[in-house]
């Protein structure tokens, strides 16, 4: 019972601040691999007006002719080979919940701040969290979408939902957003320990290390998404930390989805014509992704180790992300004692 509560009228609503919630935000993930639980997923993720920016006079007849019936089958078949067997669960999730609590432990000097974790897509929702917050007395929240570069069709979408529950709220809390930290010495620290670190358990050493970023529409980086520059800024400071040349450390984009042009180089065509071309070992790294997730532990490292054998490559890696490793954690905390300035 905080001071205020202790001296009002027993008819007075009760009242509960005095906290700070900081909400980390991952994408999201379907419930299961099932059918259902695909659709149900998918179907939240392709309405986003963020993430499909077609009419949706256009869009809606192709989503719920076409893509809600032929693609949860096939990306349920993909998740289940990545699936966390042991939690009934995808590994974004697992990865998203552990920073959370990690980052729990790693604030424990600061009392008034509880850290949540929520999913822009599926459960658990934004909203949800953003409420459970404020119940617990949070009357100020730091959101934390999870994307090092910003893109609106990630970074935006999060935002929007987070204010957006907030349009249903009488005593609404303050909310602040992380931004993206794509050039923040500690995360590029933290990258470039990852491929130290993961090149030091190997018996041979990659002639190219590829770094693939989740791809968007040309379209989208031609109306002024800064998503493009940051990832070949992050790239570049790597490279620099790291001491190779641009041919030693490349930048792809991968994860087309529909017949737009998007980003280029493609991560799948890259590796292709590598594999071609006589390079014989090859890394590859997802630096854009904060938790390991179908697009990297399935389209990466199943996918792209395939097509780099078929075409004649021989040693391939996955760099796994940064997860909760020690170092991952490291960045996630800084950036957010960092955002809690003037809070605490
Ligand atoms: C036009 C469609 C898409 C855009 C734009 C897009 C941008 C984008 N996505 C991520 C991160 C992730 N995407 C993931 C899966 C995924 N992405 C799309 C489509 C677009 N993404 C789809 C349809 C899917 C689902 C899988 C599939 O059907 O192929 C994931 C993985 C989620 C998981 O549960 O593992 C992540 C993470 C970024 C960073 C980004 C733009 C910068
Ligand atoms: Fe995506
Ligand atoms: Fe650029």
């Amino acid at each position: 019972m905080t001071a205020e509560s202790a001296a009002m009228p027993a008819d007075h609503p009760s009242i509960n601040i005095g906290k700070v919630g900081v909400l980390i935000v991952n994408l999201g993930t379907p419930d299961g691999t099932d059918y259902t639980s695909m659709r149900r997923y998918l179907r939240e993720f392709l309405s986003d007006r963020r993430v499909i920016e077609w009419s949706r006079f256009l869009w809606y007849p192709i989503l719920y002719g076409i893509v809600l019936n032929t693609r949860p089958g096939k990306v349920g078949k993909a998740y289940e080979l990545i699936w966390n067997k042991d939690l009934n669960e995808s590994y974004l999730r697992t990865y998203t919940r552990n920073q959370s609590d990690r980052l729990n432990e790693a604030l424990a000097d600061l009392p008034n701040v509880t850290v949540d974790w929520g999913m822009r897509y599926g459960q658990p929702s934004i909203a949800s969290r953003v409420e459970a917050l404020k119940a617990a007395g949070c009357d100020r929240i730091l959101v934390f979408p999870l994307y090092p570069q910003y893109a609106a069709a990630t970074t935006a979408t999060v935002n929007d939902k987070a204010f957006e529950t907030l349009l249903a709220m009488r005593w609404q809390p303050a909310l602040r957003t992380v931004p993206p930290y794509h050039d923040d010495p500690t995360y590029i620290d933290a990258l470039a320990n990852s491929v130290t670190a993961h090149l030091a358990t190997l018996d041979w050493e990659p002639e190219i290390i590829l770094t693939s970023f989740h791809g968007i529409p040309q379209s989208y980086f031609k109306k002024g998404d800064p998503y493009h520059c940051q990832c070949l800024k992050t790239a570049r400071l790597l490279r620099e930390r790291l001491g190779y040349s641009k041919e030693k450390l490349m930048v792809t984009f991968q994860s087309r989805f529909g017949p737009e042009e998007w980003l280029q180089p493609y991560t799948d065509k890259t590796v292709e014509r590598l594999a071609k071309e006589g390079v014989k070992r090859i890394a590859i790294m997802n630096p854009g992704f904060v938790s390991d997730c179908l697009e990297t532990l399935e389209e990466i490292a199943v996918q792209a180790e395939e097509n780099f054998h078929h075409n004649g490559g021989e040693k391939f890696t996955h760099i796994p992300c940064l997860n909760d490793s020690a170092d991952g954690m490291r960045v996630l905390e800084k950036v957010v004692r960092r955002e809690l300035m003037g809070w605490v």
